[in-house]
């Protein structure tokens, strides 16, 4: 089993609200984070994604920034952060994003008309977020090359209802009753990865 699906099994479910939230190396960096496990994540990003004529990979923060951080340093893509801070800069666009426990500013700066991205984050749920982001790199004029999430809580996306972009996992979970549970439709692991552990 790689190293994505056996960390599952060891991250912390906690309570905010009615809200089951999971506390995951990949998407806290708590527990901490292994090296080889975000190599593997990386890496199969790179495998999944299509990078095609990509200038830019887009991602929010804070937990979207380690992940893409290491696919920009794979591919040569320049990395833009979504940040939850102002800076006013021209052409500085915000949106709000909402998740299934909090509600958040955000600004997209350096995205502009024409642009072809790639859109990567740590986890999708509700997907308010996303659509979030979606709509405002569409309302930019940005070409959304590809969305990819390494995690996927599915049967909540209900934000993402309509959206005209496929989203991609590199793994689909429940997560219920305090327990997570690995859906199997997701990416599979690319066969011979140098970082898989059978
Ligand atoms: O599909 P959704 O319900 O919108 O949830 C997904 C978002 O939630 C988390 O971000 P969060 O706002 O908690 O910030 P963080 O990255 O700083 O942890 C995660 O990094 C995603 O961006
Ligand atoms: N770390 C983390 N981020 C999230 N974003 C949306 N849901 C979750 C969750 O359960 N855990």
């Amino acid at each position: 089993m790689d190293k994505l699906e056996r960390s599952m099994h060891e991250a912390p479910i906690i309570e905010k609200g009615d809200y089951e939230y999971l506390v995951h190396p990949i998407s806290n960096c708590v527990p901490k984070l292994d090296p080889a496990l975000l190599r593997e994540v990386a890496s199969r990003i790179v495998t999944t994604a299509d990078l095609q004529d990509v200038d830019k990979i887009v991602t929010p923060a804070a937990m979207g920034i380690h992940i893409s951080t290491a696919v920009s340093l794979l591919t040569d893509i320049p990395l833009v952060v979504i940040r939850k801070r102002e800076y006013g800069l021209d052409g500085e666009v915000s949106l709000t994003q909402q998740t299934g426990y909090a509600e958040s500013d955000m600004y997209i700066n350096d995205v502009e008309a024409g642009d072809s991205v790639l859109l990567l984050d740590d986890m999708l749920s509700t997907g308010g977020t996303l659509r979030a982001i979606t709509d405002a790199l569409d309302a930019i004029g940005a070409d959304i090359v590809d969305v990819v999430v390494v995690m996927r809580k599915v049967g909540g996306e209900d934000a993402l209802e309509g959206i005209d972009h496929d989203v991609t996992s590199i793994l689909d979970i429940t997560v219920e009753d305090g327990v997570v549970t690995i859906v199997d439709d997701s990416v599979p692991a690319p066969r011979g990865d140098p970082e898989r552990t059978e």
